[in-house]
């Protein structure tokens, strides 16, 4: 065979095995589904913005001590009308539904909440149903959870959840306003008001989150309750479900918004070594 067919030959070789490659590359983008890497989400919210998780900080800055408000209510309140969370300080309980924030201190009472409360830590979203159905079996804080687990399509998506039910019982808390230099939340909990409700109906807001968001929110379940009147609640710690109606609604995008949350005072940040940090805007996939 001359030099010039075997030449031939190889730029044949070598253009078939390139425009192999750059097929498969898109095969991939294709076979990737929606697995959509975005470098940087901004301020813009791709999709439907009812189906983004908006959350501030994350739930390993709440449990070192990160109280200090940093998002006022008015402006997280345009990213959702469902939610849980807390305020600057830590005083009490954040609750929101169907569009009204409430503030449950220790005194168990559920307060409105004005726009420029600000909070260190919330997760909101425009409550959509996905699914709806209806539990009249008597059913413990666990039992309920496993209920809702059994419906879900993914343990790897977020959920907003909802329960409008009747409880034989509901134990919930709220923490008290902290005083710098802040406690870890472990330590600030020994001052926390426990709330016993007995034969009481209301309503369970909160969120699953996957296992593998650990540090960033509370894998699994995190609920708030609140009475059917509006005008008490809490922390949920533990329950008895009478019957009630369940919904979830699958929340394809999580977003934690940019912010810089100043890691306790010098003094504190000292003496764990933490700094002012900015959390990055961190714009998980879309399913
Ligand atoms: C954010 C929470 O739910 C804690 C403070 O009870």
């Amino acid at each position: 065979m001359n030099k010039k067919s075997l030449l031939v030959i190889l730029v044949l070789l070598s253009v078939t095995f390139f425009s192999g490659c750059t097929s498969s590359a898109d095969n991939f983008s294709e076979t990737a589904g929606n697995f959509e890497r975005i470098e940087n989400s901004g301020s813009e919210i791709r999709g439907n913005d009812s189906d983004v998780l908006y959350q501030i900080s994350t739930i390993d800055a709440l449990l070192q001590g990160v109280y200090d408000g940093v998002l006022p209510v008015a402006e997280l309140e345009t990213h959702g009308d469902f939610g849980i969370g807390t305020f600057d300080g830590l005083e009490g309980e954040m609750l929101a539904l169907d569009g009204n924030y409430y503030q449950i201190k220790t005194d168990g009472i559920a307060y409105p909440v004005s726009g420029e409360t600000t909070t260190p830590f919330a997760t909101v979203t425009h409550f959509e149903a996905d699914e709806n159905f209806r539990l009249d079996e008597p059913a413990n804080l666990t039992e309920l959870e496993a209920s809702i687990d059994l419906k879900l399509p993914s343990e790897n998506l977020f959920y907003a959840v909802r329960v409008d039910g009747n409880f034989s019982s509901v134990k919930a808390r709220s923490v008290p306003r902290q005083e710098k230099p802040y406690p870890k939340l472990a330590d600030a909990v020994s001052s926390q008001s426990i709330f016993e409700f007995k034969n009481v109906s209301g309503t369970l807001v909160g969120f699953r989150t996957p296992e593998y968001v650990e540090g960033v929110n509370v894998p699994g379940y995190h609920l708030h309750f609140i009475t059917a009147d509006r005008s008490a609640g809490g922390h949920v710690l533990d329950l008895e479900l009478k019957d009630g109606d369940v919904a979830f609604d699958i929340t394809r995008e999580f977003l934690t918004l940019r912010r810089e949350v100043p890691f306790l005072d010098s003094h504190q940040a000292g003496r764990w070594g933490m700094k002012a940090v900015n959390f990055p805007t961190i714009y998980f996939f879309k399913f």
